[in-house]
């Protein structure tokens, strides 16, 4: 049977506006253009809840559905058809009427530490201000050196480096993919193995959404999907949803294929690091889901569940 499907004549993608989301929705644009050189395709730029409020934590104001809120009521609407976001930012459950339509390759996984004075976090003096607003940074930095000071950082990318630059800090922590996509790899002083701070649940790769009703769309999506970040970022998924996962909760989670075995690694602590439980667990990439909740179980009972109760307790 030859294959009858034609590509739309149009696919509008909903954008945050900061120059990170910019550049992935551009990312994504490029190369849908390159696939589907007869369909027009355009970015509709707009800004989310979360890009307002910055004055306030992010474990505070409800995190990360915050970011997508807006761009879902878009492509509910109509006036877009995908909308593309950090895996980061997507919520552990899609909300229903909604699917990733493919997850992309994924970009440096890791943490970066960034300082206009040290090259290292080891070289830091006692009392250092370290800029993050994660619970998962600072709780892995507080556990390792806790003499240093983790004081909250907001805002997008380019607003935390000016921070830094007036001095407030004596270095901050961001992830490494955001900063190179922003061709800001220059100003990485070092990169941060996930043996020191494990990276977010789906750091450094994209998704792509659509509504569920439109297979089609998903389907034309279908060449950007990468099997193996996937696998991954599935995987870690699967951990942190298990453990209720969200910016509220100290928790970290990531996975990697090497030799067809897939690692995934995973952590939940309190935020000062005082208490942290910590695990692994290996197997076939295609079981990633289950390794991931396999993990999540193995966590929780090494302690995981209390760890969880006390957070919800201090944020009533
Ligand atoms: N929390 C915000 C956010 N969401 C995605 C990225 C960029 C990296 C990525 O795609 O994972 C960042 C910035 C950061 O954490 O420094």
């Amino acid at each position: 049977m030859s294959n009858s499907f034609t590509s739309p004549s149009k696919i509008t993608i909903a954008s945050r506006e900061s120059l990170l989301a910019m550049w992935q929705a551009n990312f994504i644009r490029d190369k849908l253009r390159e696939l589907y050189p007869q369909t027009e395709i355009n970015i509709l730029g707009m800004t989310t809840q979360g890009d307002q409020i910055l004055d306030i934590s992010l474990s505070k104001i409800g995190g990360k559905g915050l970011f997508i809120k807006e761009l879902e009521q878009a492509l509910e609407d109509g006036r877009a058809d995908i909308a593309v976001h950090s895996m980061k930012d997507v919520p552990m459950n899609m909300p229903p009427g909604f699917m990733l339509a493919a997850i992309t390759e994924r970009e440096d996984p890791r943490d970066a530490f960034v300082s206009n004075k040290y090259t290292h976090l080891d070289e830091l003096p006692a009392g250092s201000i370290i800029g993050t607003s994660s619970l998962r940074r600072e709780s892995q930095l507080r556990a390792r050196y806790p003499y240093f000071q983790v004081q909250p950082l907001r805002g997008n990318v380019q607003t935390r480096l000016r921070k830094l630059d007036e001095g407030q800090f004596a270095a901050i922590i961001l992830a490494a993919a955001g900063l190179k996509r922003l061709e800001l790899a220059y100003r990485i002083s070092s990169l941060i193995e996930p043996e020191i701070s494990l990276p977010a649940v789906g750091q450094g790769a994209l998704g792509i959404e659509c509504r569920n009703d439109q297979a089609d769309l998903a389907l034309l999506m279908q060449p950007l999907h990468h099997a193996e970040t996937a696998y991954c970022v599935e995987a870690e998924r699967a951990m942190s949803r298990v453990l209720g996962g969200s910016c509220q909760v100290p928790l970290g989670g990531f996975a990697e294929i090497a030799d067809d075995v897939l690692t995934l690694r995973g952590f939940v602590a309190n935020p000062d690091g005082t208490n942290m439980v910590n695990d692994e667990l290996s197997g076939k990439p295609e079981d990633g889901v289950s390794l991931g909740q396999r993990l999540a179980e193995s966590l929780r009972k090494q302690g995981a569940d209390e760890i969880l109760a006390t957070l919800v307790q201090s944020h009533d």
